[in-house]
């Protein structure tokens, strides 16, 4: 078995900032979860991120860099740059000098039914910059044999589920539900391949009402929710879309689900309703899923919204499952996507398979990801 040490760098759907995860792994079923991190974006530059997903819009091959994207390219990996030698200077200190960067990059543009998904992020720069090998672009080559391209952290959810402590892991099937901008599941059965998708919005249509309507980026430990209510027709509205009556492999650009069905609401109720409609079309996944599942195990920013969780909560406990957060299990659910794209590096560097036909449809397991080597 060969251990690599690895960093993962992950700048998500919600472009708040940059998660930092380090892992010690080979790649398999060994893992030993380390330091993690996070810088911020400052809101200036999540505008001048969100400027570039309009951009992208024209964007027809995934090389091409129109407008202010190729900056923006630059300027991004150089702030993965420097929060890398903030990390290896602060939270990782002691633990090693990594063999590899995983990279993620900021997706501006997904569009799978045409095979196009466009991460900005410079490999070769970022190599360059921190004196570090770097895998990135670890969604393309699934795209070329038939895939999404999303959700590519199914691999690492799966190598969690199968190290769960007890009681967890008596729960088999497990869901690891990752609520970020976007939400995406894997459905863990007691043996054989994870099932994964897209499951709907998570936080972004949430951080987009509050800041338009409120002038805050995000609703702050669901505060704002707190004072609102559930308006059933909204909810209604989004969970009629086709999306949600569609079967896995299914994955979401940023850009696919919008404000326009909670127009009308008042700013509480639109931030309750809006909590709702993110935990019930989680929820609404358990059709598409083998079997009912046992546990969820919930990651990502959106488990800090009491509503979504108890929303979450109340669905599952009704069919008979529990409901727990990563923290409970003995995980960093502000760190997994970054932990998973270390992970994936290292399988990148095995040739081993990051994504499946349960997970994202490519037609057979496929390796992925690019070495950008000093
Ligand atoms: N204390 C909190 N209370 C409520 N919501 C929160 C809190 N902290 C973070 N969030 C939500 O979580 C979001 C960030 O989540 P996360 O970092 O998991 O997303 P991401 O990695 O960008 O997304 P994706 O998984 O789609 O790539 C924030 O934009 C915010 O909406
Ligand atoms: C194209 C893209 O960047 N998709 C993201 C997004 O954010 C959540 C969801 O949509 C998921 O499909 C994916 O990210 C996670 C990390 C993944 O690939 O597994």
């Amino acid at each position: 078995m060969t251990v690599f040490c690895a960093i993962g760098l992950m700048s998500g759907t919600s472009m708040d900032g940059i998660d930092l995860a380090m892992l010690r792994t080979d790649g398999r079923d060994f893992v030993e979860r380390g330091p993690a991190g996070f810088v911020r974006y400052e809101a200036a530059f999540r505008r001048r991120i969100e400027a570039g997903l309009e951009e992208a819009k024209r964007i027809e091959r995934r090389d091409e860099r129109p407008g202010s994207l190729a900056a923006l390219e630059r300027d991004i990996t150089e702030r993965h740059a420097k929060a890398v030698d903030a990390f290896l200077d602060s939270e990782a200190k002691g633990w090693g000098l990594p063999q590899v960067v995983g990279f993620h990059g900021q997706t501006v543009l997904h569009r799978p039914h045409v095979g196009l998904t466009v991460q900005l992020g410079d490999g070769g720069l970022l190599a360059r910059l921190t004196g570090l090998p770097v895998v990135y672009d670890m969604r393309a080559n699934d795209m070329v044999h038939g895939g999404q391209g999303a959700p590519v952290v199914p691999a690492y959810h799966a190598a969690l589920a199968r190290a769960l402590p007890q009681p967890y892991a008596q729960g088999y099937p497990v869901v690891l539900v990752n609520i970020g901008g976007i939400s995406n599941i894997t459905y863990v059965p007691r043996s054989g391949d994870p099932v994964a998708f897209d499951t709907g919005p998570g936080n972004a249509l949430i951080d987009q009402w509050v800041l338009r309507e409120g002038g805050v980026p995000f609703d702050a430990d669901g505060a704002i929710a707190s004072e609102g209510g559930i308006v059933e027709t909204v909810v209604a509205r989004y969970l009629d879309k086709p999306f949600f009556a569609k079967s896995g492999p299914k994955s979401l650009d940023r850009n696919d689900f919008t404000l326009a069905e909670a127009e009308g609401m008042d700013l509480a109720d639109g931030s309750r309703t809006l909590a709702a409609v993110s935990a019930r079309s989680i929820l609404k996944a358990v059709e598409h899923m083998p079997e009912a599942p046992k546990l969820w195990i919930v990651c990502g920013g959106g488990r800090k919204n009491p509503h979504i969780v108890a929303d979450l909560r109340e669905g599952a406990e009704r069919a008979g499952a529990a409901v727990i957060l990563a923290e409970d299990a003995g995980l960093d659910g502000d760190a997994t996507e970054a932990e998973a794209w270390a992970y994936l590096a290292v399988r990148s560097l095995q040739g081993l398979p990051l994504t499946f036909p349960t997970t994202t449809g490519c037609r057979e397991p496929v390796s992925g990801g690019v070495l950008a080597k000093l």
